[in-house]
C-alpha cells in the first residue's frame, strides 16, 4: 500500500489523527468528495512498485477555476433558446446553434451540413410509414435566426437535401444516440455548440447537452511501466464519438499565463499543460473578450483526471472546443471524445499537437530533433518526437 493510502484509510478518518490540512492535500480525499464518486469512480493505481504518488501539490477539481481577471458574461448578457420542445434543439431554428453555419471556414463543415446515415435511415422510416419526421414540419423561427428556407411545404418530401437541415453535433436517436456526428470526428476542427441552463429546453431531455451532463465514465489514473510517468485508462468500453470528459484547470489571463511560463524552469514542460481558449479568438470581433489574445486553462496544479492523459501520435482522443452560452465564448470548454471504439481497460491519449504544422516539422528535422523530447507513444505512426 502506498503512502498516500495509507494515510487517507489509517488517519483521516479520524480526526485526532490527522493534522490540519492534511484532508484537503489527500487525492483520495479530494476525488472521493466528487459528486459522481460512487457511480462514476475516478481511481490511482501504481503496480510498477517505483513508489511514486500523485505531485503532492496537486488538486483534483470537478470544475475549472476561474482566477483573477476571468469573469463569465454578466446576467443580461446571457443568451439561451426558446425552443418549445427538445426535438427543436436539433435544427436549424434553435438559437444555440444559429452559429453552427460558417462558424470555421473548413471544407468538412459543408460536409457537416450534409445529411449523415441517421438522417437518411429517418427518411426511410418516414417513407415507409407514410408519415412526416416531426422536423419536417415548419416551425416557428426565432427572428435573426439562421433558418433554413428549405421545409417540405406539401406532403413528405424524400429528397434529404431539400428539408430542415439537422445542425447539431450528435445523433439523435438509436444505437448512436448522444454520440458526435461522423462529420464532426473525420478532422472537423468545428466547435460544438449546445443547449445549456439559460435554455428553455429541460435539462434531462434535451439531446443537445451532452457535454453539459459532465462525464459518463469511470476513468483510473494509472502509473506507465515505459517512462511516461501517469496515465489514464477507461473502466468502460467507449464508442466512438462518446464523450469522456473535459479538461478542467485553473482559467487564466494571457499575461498570467505568460508569468506562469517564465516562472517554470522549463517553458516547455509547462506548456503541456497550458490550453489557450481561442478557439473563437477573432482579432476584428466586435467583442473585446474575442479580440485575443486568449485565455489560457492551466491543469498543472489544479486539474481532473484528464490531466493525466498522455500523448499519442495515433491517439484514440480529441479535443473539441464546446461553448454552452453563447455570451461565454471566451471561457469556452475542452472537451475530449474518442475518436474510435475502445475497449475497457484501455489507454486514454489524445494528440497534444494535433494540427499544429510547425511542431510536427520541427519533429522531422534532425537539428531541432536534439533540443526536442523523445515521443514514447510506441504507435506505428509515431512521429518520434513531442515537441
Ligand atoms: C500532461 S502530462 C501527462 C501526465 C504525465 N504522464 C504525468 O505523469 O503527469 C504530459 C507529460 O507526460 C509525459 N508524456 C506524455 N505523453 C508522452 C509520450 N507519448 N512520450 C513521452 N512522454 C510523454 C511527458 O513527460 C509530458 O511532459
Amino acid at each position: 500500500m502506498d503512502i498516500v493510502t495509507e494515510n487517507h484509510f489509517f488517519s483521516h478518518g479520524s480526526d485526532q489523527r490527522s493534522t490540519p490540512g492534511q484532508r484537503e492535500d489527500c487525492h483520495l480525499c479530494q476525488i472521493r468528495a466528487f459528486k459522481t464518486h460512487r457511480s462514476l469512480p475516478i481511481t490511482i493505481v501504481n503496480h510498477t512498485g517505483d513508489g511514486a504518488v500523485l505531485p503532492p501539490k496537486f488538486r483534483f477539481t470537478e470544475q475549472s477555476i476561474l482566477r483573477d481577471g476571468v469573469t463569465p458574461a454578466a446576467n443580461e448578457f446571457r443568451y439561451g433558446c426558446n425552443c418549445e420542445d427538445e426535438e427543436s434543439c436539433m435544427y436549424a431554428g434553435c438559437g444555440c446553434l444559429d452559429e453552427v453555419a460558417g462558424s470555421d471556414s473548413e471544407p468538412d463543415d459543408v460536409a457537416s451540413d450534409e445529411p449523415d446515415e441517421e438522417d437518411l435511415e429517418i427518411l426511410q422510416w418516414a417513407a415507409s410509414t407514410q408519415e412526416r419526421p416531426s422536423w419536417a414540419n415548419q416551425r416557428r423561427s426565432r427572428p435573426g435566426s439562421i433558418d433554413d428556407a428549405v421545409v417540405p411545404r406539401t406532403g413528405y418530401d424524400t429528397d434529404a437535401r431539400s428539408r430542415k437541415k439537422k445542425r447539431f453535433a450528435y445523433h439523435s436517436r438509436g444505437a448512436k444516440a448522444g454520440l458526435l456526428r461522423g462529420s464532426m470526428l473525420n478532422n472537423s476542427r468545428a466547435p460544438i455548440y449546445e443547449c445549456h441552463d439559460g435554455c428553455l429546453c429541460s435539462k434531462d431531455g434535451c439531446p443537445n447537452r451532452i457535454v453539459e451532463r459532465g462525464r459518463q465514465v469511470p476513468l483510473q489514473i494509472f502509473r506507465t511501466e515505459d517512462r511516461r510517468g501517469w496515465g489514464v485508462k477507461t473502466m468502460r468500453p467507449l464508442k466512438r464519438g462518446q464523450f469522456v470528459d473535459c479538461y478542467f484547470g485553473e482559467v487564466i489571463t494571457a499575461d498570467e499565463a505568460e508569468r506562469r511560463r517564465h516562472h517554470a524552469s522549463m517553458a516547455q514542460r509547462k506548456d503541456v499543460y497550458l490550453f489557450a481558449l481561442d478557439k473563437f479568438t477573432d482579432p476584428t470581433s466586435r467583442d473585446p473578450r474575442l479580440r485575443g489574445p486568449p485565455l489560457e486553462v492551466d491543469g498543472e496544479f489544479t486539474s481532473g483526471p484528464t490531466r493525466f492523459i498522455n500523448h499519442s501520435c495515433e491517439p484514440n482522443l480529441r479535443i473539441f472546443a464546446r461553448v454552452g452560452d453563447l455570451a461565454d465564448k471566451h471561457i469556452h470548454d475542452l472537451a475530449l471524445f474518442a475518436v474510435k471504439d475502445i475497449e475497457k481497460g484501455e489507454e486514454l491519449t489524445f494528440d497534444y499537437v494535433d494540427g499544429q504544422e510547425e511542431i510536427e516539422n520541427n519533429a522531422r528535422d534532425a537539428a531541432l530533433q536534439v533540443e526536442m523530447t523523445k515521443c514514447l507513444c510506441g504507435s506505428k505512426k509515431c512521429r518520434g518526437y513531442l515537441w
